[in-house]
Order: structure tokens, then C-alpha cells, then sequence
């Protein structure tokens, strides 16, 4: 059990939970509180694990290890794990939506939550035809049914819909009748599974606005899977964030944000991604410490995340089995590898000077202050310290390049963010370094590949985002499916974005077939 939050405060605690699909691992030791009455958000990458530790919540898998406890507002407490799925909802009250909307669509709205209260309405009938037109209980159970139907419309902003077809409704309005739906049952915990994906704009903020009613209004704590990061940040009291499957940070959504960690692992998707990202939250701070590496003072120490123990590339499971994922893949463990580098560095430099060195601290403080229980204090790094030895290492390497040109051919590059995992970013970098064609990195062996990745920082990431196969075929004037979004305006930090002409595209329509053979790219 998490000893930092005390369990009157967690309407759930998750402890060490994991769940194994054959040899994946999908959740690996994972630990985390959501509070009562509060939005607890749980974020991370595709694949992370997230509906995963819904499906263990609400019983649909039986976790593999670990413990997750349901403290009822009552007192009462339900190990969910050991709970029967359907039990969930009634006995823990625990309600959920999906990521796809399950509703019935040619029935009424008001139906939708009728129907939703079936199991109350059957309880009253005493189960008999007589129940259901004699007792007045029935009677009773159903009059309460309609106006908690109604209730719930109200706050949805849907009562004037009540009688249409559920199936007539936009698409923002579904979801919010999915959530009312969920309200009728009465929940304690309200699971929420990406509930503004596919949302305009306007529908998001009146998703925000009913999330944000039923935490002040109705006595609900809310779980929420969002990929949605304006949501997040606007509603959440707490983000929880994973990567594969473990968890790498845990705090207030301020000090999640600017953990470089979840910049690395969750926004630091792609490149393109993380600009994105920034620039609507509006961090040009973070921008900055993304282009010139992590900051030391981040480091894993300083978040809660540390009490998950570090993420590494391997997951062990007390069987003594370890499951390996691809070496570097952990976007986060990379910004742990290079603050432990940065700290190694610091550590030797002060004991080489070997003055008494007022400034050359021993180590960051991520390498001794592992319990703080708060992300919270790393919005407040010492970033001129911090920064200094971490990310300029690497630049250093980037002349191992064979193939470098001093400029570009006829005075003109070609946009290297068609090729997927190049960001506007990036792509500076590559030509300050003389690489400006799809034909260089092309034929890169797998020496200018170690080379590119040590100086970009890349563990790895050249070869899994496979930009020497990416750039032959452009190379060549061929398509791939990421270069049509760019050419189409689609990718939002390209720097063709908004463009839809192909000339503005740098497509490389007469370039020569790439003579070198496959380059580094497994
Ligand atoms: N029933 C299953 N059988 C096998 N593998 C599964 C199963 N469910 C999930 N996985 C795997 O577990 C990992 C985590 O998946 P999960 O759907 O929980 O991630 P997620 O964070 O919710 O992703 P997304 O944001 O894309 O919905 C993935 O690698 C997925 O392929």
C-alpha cells in the first residue's frame, strides 16, 4: 500500500499491479491513489498500458499480480481484483465508458439512463410481473428513476433532447449522454476512457464543464484516460503517467508537464508531437530545455515517480521473469540515463578540480532526494546548474557523419520533416550538420546512424523509426503514408503545415535512385 496517501483520502489505491498478455507485458508494478473527489487523470503514449489498468479496475481482466483496493464513501472497502466483474458496479460502485461510445442508439435519450437504472427498477419489482404493476415501491423506484434520468439531462445540456433517438445526436453530445448514463448508476468512481477524443473545440469545453460539475456537485471521483492534453491540464487535480506500462511520473498536472521525463515518454512522441504539445501549453521554457537536453534537476528523483522504482528496459514479475522491450525504447529511462551521466560528469569534474569547489555540486538532487512524494518540486529547477553538462556531450559526435555536404545541392534542401520522427527541430540540427537530402540519409551505414543518434541523443530511435527506409523511398519520389500528411498540411509542426501544395513540400520529384545500399536501419 502506498503509505503516502492515507486511505480515507483514496477512493482507489492501486498496488503493484501488474497484467501480463503472454510474454508482454502490459502493466508492470504499478502503484498509484486517486483521491476521493478528485479528477485523476492517467496519461502516456499509445500502447502505455492505460485501458489495461481500466480493464483490471473494472474486472474485465484479472490482473496477474497486484492489489487494487476501492474504499467506498461508506467505509466499506472492496478489493476489486477478487470481486466478480459484474459485482463491480453494484457492490464498489464503479461505473465506466469506453473509448468507443456504447449506446443504444435507436432508443430515446431518456430511455439511454432508464435503462441504465434497470437493475434498481428489477430490485423494487421483487423480481414479479405482479411487483411490476402492483407495488407501489416499483411505482416509487419508478418515479425517482425518471427525474435521476432527468437530473443527469440537465447537466448534460441534453433535456431537450430527451425524446430524440440517442442515435441523432453530434457526436459531443453522445459522450456527454454516455457520462449522464453512467451518472444514473449512482457511481462513487466515475471511469472515464478518453472522453473528448474525436471532440471539437466547443464539445470539449462542455465535456469540461460537466466533468468539472460532477466532481463539485455529486460526491464522484473521476478516473480519466485523455490523450487530450487541454483537458487535462484545464480539469485534472492529478495526472498519473505511464510508458510502458510502468509509471514514470505522478503529481499535480504542473509538475507532469514539466517533468522531462513525460515530455520524453508522452508528449515526446515524435518531435512533431512535442512542439505541438508545448506550444499549446504554452511552455516556451520546456521548449527550450527539450532542444538543449534534460535538466539534471528534473531527474527522477525529484518526482514521485522514483517510489515506481526506475523504468528500465526490462520488466520483472516475481516469477523471476523478465520481459525485455526494445533496448532504449523507454523515452524516459533515456532521460534518466542522461541525467545519471550528467551527475557522473558533475561528480568527476568537481573531484578533478579537487579545490574546495563552492559550485560543483556532488550530485543532482534526483540521486538523494528519492521519497519527496511530489512532483510538485520540479517546476522549480536550478536550470543554469542543471543544464550545462547534460545535453552538449553528444553534439560533439555528429561530425562521424560520412556522407556531409557543406551545402545544399543547388541551393536547396529537401523538407526532411516528410520523413516520420523529423520535426522542424530536428531537421535544423541534421542541416546545420551538412545533412539536407533524402539521398544522404538514405544511404546512411549503420556508423552515420550511431553518429546521427548520438548527436540528436537518439538511442535507438533513427533505426525504429526506420528514417533511412523512410528517406530512400522519398529519395526516390516516392510516397510514404507520413510524407502525404505532411504534403497535405496535416502534420501541424511541419514546416509545410497548413500548405497543401506539393511544391511547398521540397519533394524531391528528379531525385536520382539512391546508389548506396541499405544504410544502419534494421
Ligand atoms: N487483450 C489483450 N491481449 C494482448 N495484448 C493486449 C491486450 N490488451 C492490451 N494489450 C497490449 O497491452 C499493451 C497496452 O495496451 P493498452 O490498450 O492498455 O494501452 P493504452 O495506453 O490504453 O493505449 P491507447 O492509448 O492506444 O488506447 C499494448 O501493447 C496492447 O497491445
Amino acid at each position: 500500500m502506498n503509505a503516502s496517501t492515507p486511505m480515507s483520502e483514496a477512493i482507489l489505491q492501486v498496488d503493484h499491479l501488474s497484467m501480463k498478455f503472454g510474454g508482454l507485458v502490459a502493466i508492470g508494478d504499478l502503484s498509484f491513489a486517486a483521491r476521493r473527489g478528485e479528477i485523476t487523470a492517467l496519461i502516456g503514449p499509445n500502447g502505455a498500458g492505460k485501458t489495461t489498468v481500466f480493464n483490471c479496475i473494472t474486472g474485465f481482466y484479472k490482473p496477474s499480480e497486484g492489489m487494487i483496493t476501492l474504499n467506498r464513501n461508506d467505509g466499506t472497502s472492496y478489493l476489486l481484483e477478487r470481486l466478480p466483474n459484474h459485482e463491480i458496479p453494484a457492490r464498489a460502485k464503479v461505473a465506466r465508458t469506453f473509448q468507443n461510445i456504447r449506446l443504444f442508439s435507436g432508443m430515446t435519450l431518456l430511455e439511454n439512463l432508464l435503462v441504465a437504472q434497470h437493475n434498481k427498477l428489477m430490485k423494487a419489482s421483487g423480481y414479479t410481473i405482479l411487483g411490476l404493476f402492483g407495488f407501489s415501491g416499483y411505482r416509487k423506484a419508478s418515479a425517482e428513476s425518471v427525474e435521476l434520468a432527468k437530473h443527469w439531462l440537465e447537466k448534460a445540456d441534453l433535456v431537450d433532447r430527451a425524446d430524440d433517438p440517442a442515435g441523432d445526436l453530434p457526436y459531443g453530445a453522445q459522450r456527454r449522454l454516455e457520462i449522464a448514463r453512467a451518472m444514473c448508476t449512482g457511481p462513487e468512481l466515475l471511469c472515464l476512457d478518453e472522453p473528448a477524443a474525436g471532440l471539437n473545440p466547443k464539445e470539449s469545453a462542455a465535456l469540461n464543464e460537466l466533468l468539472i460539475d460532477i466532481k463539485k456537485t455529486s460526491g464522484t471521483s473521476i478516473l480519466l484516460i485523455e490523450h487530450d492534453m487541454s483537458v487535462v491540464m484545464q480539469i485534472s487535480d492529478h495526472v498519473v503517467v505511464l510508458e510502458y506500462g510502468r509509471k514514470i511520473s505522478d503529481g499535480s498536472p504542473q509538475s507532469v508537464r514539466t517533468d522531462p521525463r513525460v515530455i520524453a515518454a508522452y508528449l515526446g512522441v515524435d518531435d512533431e508531437e512535442v512542439e505541438a504539445v508545448l506550444t499549446e501549453v504554452g511552455d516556451e521554457d520546456v521548449i527550450e530545455q527539450l532542444d538543449t537536453g534534460p535538466d539534471a534537476a528534473h531527474g527522477p528523483g525529484t518526482s514521485s515517480s522514483y517510489l515506481a522504482g526506475p523504468v528500465t528496459d526490462t520488466v520483472g514479475h516475481s516469477s523471476g521473469e523478465r520481459v525485455t522491450v526494445a533496448r532504449g525504447a523507454s523515452k524516459a529511462g533515456q532521460v534518466d540515463a542522461r541525467s545519471l551521466a550528467a551527475a557522473n560528469k558533475a561528480t568527476s569534474l568537481a573531484a578533478e578540480k579537487s579545490a574546495p569547489a563552492a559550485k560543483a555540486k556532488p550530485a543532482p538532487k534526483a540521486a538523494s532526494k528519492a521519497t519527496t512524494g511530489t512532483a510538485a518540486k520540479s517546476t522549480a529547477p536550478a536550470k543554469p546548474a542543471a543544464k550545462a553538462p547534460v545535453a552538449k556531450a553528444p553534439a560533439a559526435t555528429a561530425g562521424g557523419i560520412s556522407n556531409r555536404l557543406a551545402a545544399p545541392r543547388g541551393g536547396k534542401a529537401d523538407n526532411l520533416t516528410r520523413i516520420k520522427g523529423i520535426g522542424t527541430v530536428n531537421e535544423k540540427k541534421l542541416n546545420d550538420h551538412g545533412i539536407f537530402h533524402f539521398d544522404q540519409i538514405g544511404a546512411w551505414k549503420k556508423a552515420d546512424v550511431e553518429a546521427a543518434e548520438a548527436y540528436l541523443a537518439f538511442d535507438g530511435r533513427i533505426a525504429r523509426e526506420e528514417w533511412v527506409k523512410q528517406a530512400k523511398l522519398l529519395g526516390q519520389g516516392k510516397d510514404t503514408e507520413f510524407s502525404r500528411r505532411v504534403d497535405a498540411g496535416k502534420v501541424a509542426t511541419s514546416h509545410t503545415s497548413g500548405k497543401t501544395a506539393n511544391a511547398a513540400s521540397g519533394k524531391t520529384a528528379a531525385a536520382k535512385p539512391v546508389a548506396g545500399k541499405r544504410g544502419g536501419g534494421k
